[in-house]
């Protein structure tokens, strides 16, 4: 499918004919340079946005038929929780929309187990700023996961957090989502990120954003951050950061008179 936005300055393809499927449960991560159409492609799986051209399926049929929105859940880069709820009670938001058929008390228990899960017990009651960057990005992962989505988008959940942080969560996001059977769609400009979480990597050119290589990561699960100093770990991070490096004009073929 492409995308094409118009404004009153002009016309820019943000996607150009990009085309890969998600296995259903899987981990697939996109990478590429800034502005290459990764969030518009979020945007474009969530449903709000429709392609101007192409088609998106999902179980088989048409994107715009199934009511997909009940059953995608997403990740920021800010946590963007409720600053006047606890990080409880921000949890049990998602289930307070989603899952309107369970009681309060289930909805509690549920909530306080997927807290436990992300290392918060302990915290349920505190407010957002009484928690570290970290802790809120955790509360905002445990609220998309409590109603159980098929289909969990983040956009560059980590980015905006300190290194070991940002190491500890992707950690933590491995075990969560190793209980879980939700299909995730993971935002990244860290190649080494994009190789410890994912079986499969869309690489993509700079805009307009098209697909230049799917890469599957071979690496056995669990996985942990030992993996990193694998040789074939380090390897494959090199290999995807030729792809994305830009084109050396003066290594590029010199056209043929016909062509110039
Ligand atoms: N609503 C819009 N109207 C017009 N142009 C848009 C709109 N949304 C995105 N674009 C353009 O589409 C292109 C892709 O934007 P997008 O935000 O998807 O890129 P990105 O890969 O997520 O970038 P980054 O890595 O910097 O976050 C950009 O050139 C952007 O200016």
């Amino acid at each position: 499918m492409s995308v094409v936005f118009k404004t009153k300055t002009g016309v820019t393809t943000a996607l150009d004919k990009v085309s890969f499927d998600i296995a259903p449960g899987s981990f697939l991560s996109v990478v590429g340079p800034s502005g290459c159409g990764k969030t518009t492609l979020l945007k474009i799986l969530s449903g709000v946005l429709q392609p101007s051209g192409g088609r998106v399926l999902f179980d088989g049929e048409p994107l715009a038929r199934t009511k997909v929105q009940g059953q995608v859940g997403y990740v920021f880069q800010r946590a963007l929780l409720l600053p006047w709820r606890s990080a409880l009670d921000n949890v049990m938001l998602t289930l307070e929309v989603a899952r309107r058929g369970m009681s309060r008390s289930e909805r509690e228990a549920e909530a306080r187990h997927w807290l436990k899960v992300a290392g918060l017990a302990g915290f349920e009651h505190r407010f957002p700023h009484e928690l570290s960057g970290g802790m809120q990005q955790r509360v905002s992962i445990c609220r998309a996961l409590a109603f159980r989505p098929r289909i969990l988008l983040m956009d560059e959940p980590f980015a905006a957090l300190d290194e070991i942080t940002r190491e500890t969560l992707q950690e933590e996001l491995l075990r969560i989502w190793a209980q879980t059977e939700t299909t995730v769609v993971f935002i990244t400009h860290s190649i080494p990120e994009a190789v410890l979480l994912s079986e499969q990597i869309v690489v993509m050119s700079a805009r307009p954003g098209r697909v230049l290589e799917r890469i599957n990561v071979p690496f056995a699960r669990p996985r942990t951050e030992k993996i990193r100093e694998m040789p074939d770990f380090a390897a494959l991070a090199s290999r995807i950061r030729g792809l994305l490096r830009p084109r050396d004009p003066a290594s590029a073929p010199v056209p043929a008179m016909a062509e110039v």
